[in-house]
C-alpha cells in the first residue's frame, strides 16, 4: 500500500485540564475516503483542527501534507448576512484567482451558473458546493470536510456524497470527512472511524458495523445501516447504482 498521506499517532489534545482527545491513531492513504463519526462532543472537529494544525497537540504527533495541498471546508463559516458577497468572491477569498479557474471549480461542483449570485441567497446545498469548489481551487492532495451535508435536504445529501466520491475518483485526492449521517457514511466511505474522545473502532464500514464497540456507541440497530451501502468504482468514476 502507498505511504499514508496523513499519520495521526497516539494524539492527545487538551484544553485546560480536560482531555478532548486521547490516544487517537489513524492513517489516511492517498485516494482514500476516511469518515469520522461519533456523537456530539466526541472531539471530531477538534481532531480535524489538530490535523490542520489549528489546535495544538499535547501528546503524540501528526504528519500531514503541507497546508497548501490541503483543501478545507469548515463546519461553520460565519458570514455577515448584510455583506454583499458574491459566489466568485467567496470562492476566491482571501486570494485572487483567475475567473476561468473559479468557473472550472464551480463547474466541477455543479454550480457554475451561480458565480455572480449573492452568497446570501444560496440554498444549503448550493452553499456547500461553493465551499467545496473553494477547497478544490487549491488542487488538494487532501480534502478535509467537516460535515459537508449540513443544511442540505435528504436528496441533496445523497447528491453531495456522490459528488465527493466523483471528485475523489477524478482527482485521486484523499478525503477526511466528519459526518453525523450514519447510513450515507456507510455507503460513501472506504474507512470509517468511530470517535468518542478516542477511536473506539475503525475499518471498512461493513466490518465496523458488526463490532460491539460500534453498536455500543450507536445502538444495535445501527449495524443494519451498513446494508444500505452501495459501491462506487473509485478509479473509473462510474457509479453503477
Ligand atoms: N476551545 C474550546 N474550549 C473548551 N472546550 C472546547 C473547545 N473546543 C471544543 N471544546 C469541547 O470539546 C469537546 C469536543 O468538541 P468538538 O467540537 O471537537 O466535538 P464534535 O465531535 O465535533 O461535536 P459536534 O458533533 O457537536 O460538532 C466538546 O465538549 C466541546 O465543548
Amino acid at each position: 500500500m502507498a505511504e499514508p498521506l496523513v499519520v495521526i499517532e497516539d494524539v492527545g489534545v487538551k484544553i485546560g485540564n480536560r482531555w478532548l482527545l486521547r490516544h487517537v491513531s489513524l492513517r489516511v492513504h492517498p485516494g482514500e475516503i476516511l469518515s469520522v463519526i461519533g456523537p456530539n462532543g466526541a472531539g471530531k472537529t477538534t481532531l480535524v483542527k489538530a490535523v490542520l494544525g489549528l489546535v495544538p497537540v499535547a501528546e503524540g504527533r501528526i504528519r500531514r501534507p503541507p497546508s497548501e495541498h490541503i483543501g478545507y471546508v469548515p463546519q461553520r463559516l460565519s458570514l455577515d448576512p448584510v455583506l454583499p458577497l458574491s459566489v466568485f468572491r467567496l470562492a476566491t477569498l482571501p486570494r485572487t484567482v483567475p475567473r476561468a479557474r473559479v468557473v472550472a471549480a464551480l463547474t466541477e461542483t455543479g454550480v457554475a451558473g451561480l458565480i455572480d449570485a449573492p452568497v446570501a441567497g444560496l440554498s444549503g446545498g448550493e452553499f456547500q458546493r461553493v465551499l467545496l469548489a473553494r477547497a478544490l481551487l487549491r488542487d488538494p492532495a487532501l480534502l478535509v470536510l467537516d460535515e459537508p451535508v449540513q443544511g442540505v435536504d435528504y436528496a441533496g445529501e445523497a447528491a453531495l456524497y456522490d459528488l465527493i466520491a466523483r471528485v475523489r475518483a477524478e482527482r485521486g485526492c484523499a478525503v477526511l470527512m466528519i459526518s453525523h449521517d450514519l447510513h450515507v457514511v456507510m455507503a460513501a466511505t472506504d474507512t470509517v472511524a468511530c470517535l468518542n474522545g478516542t477511536v473506539c473502532c475503525s475499518g471498512p464500514p461493513h466490518a465496523v458495523a458488526d463490532l460491539p464497540a460500534f453498536q455500543a456507541l450507536f445502538g444495535p440497530r445501527a449495524g443494519s445501516l451498513a446494508l444500505y451501502a452501495h459501491h462506487h468504482h473509485p478509479l473509473s468514476g462510474q457509479d453503477p447504482s
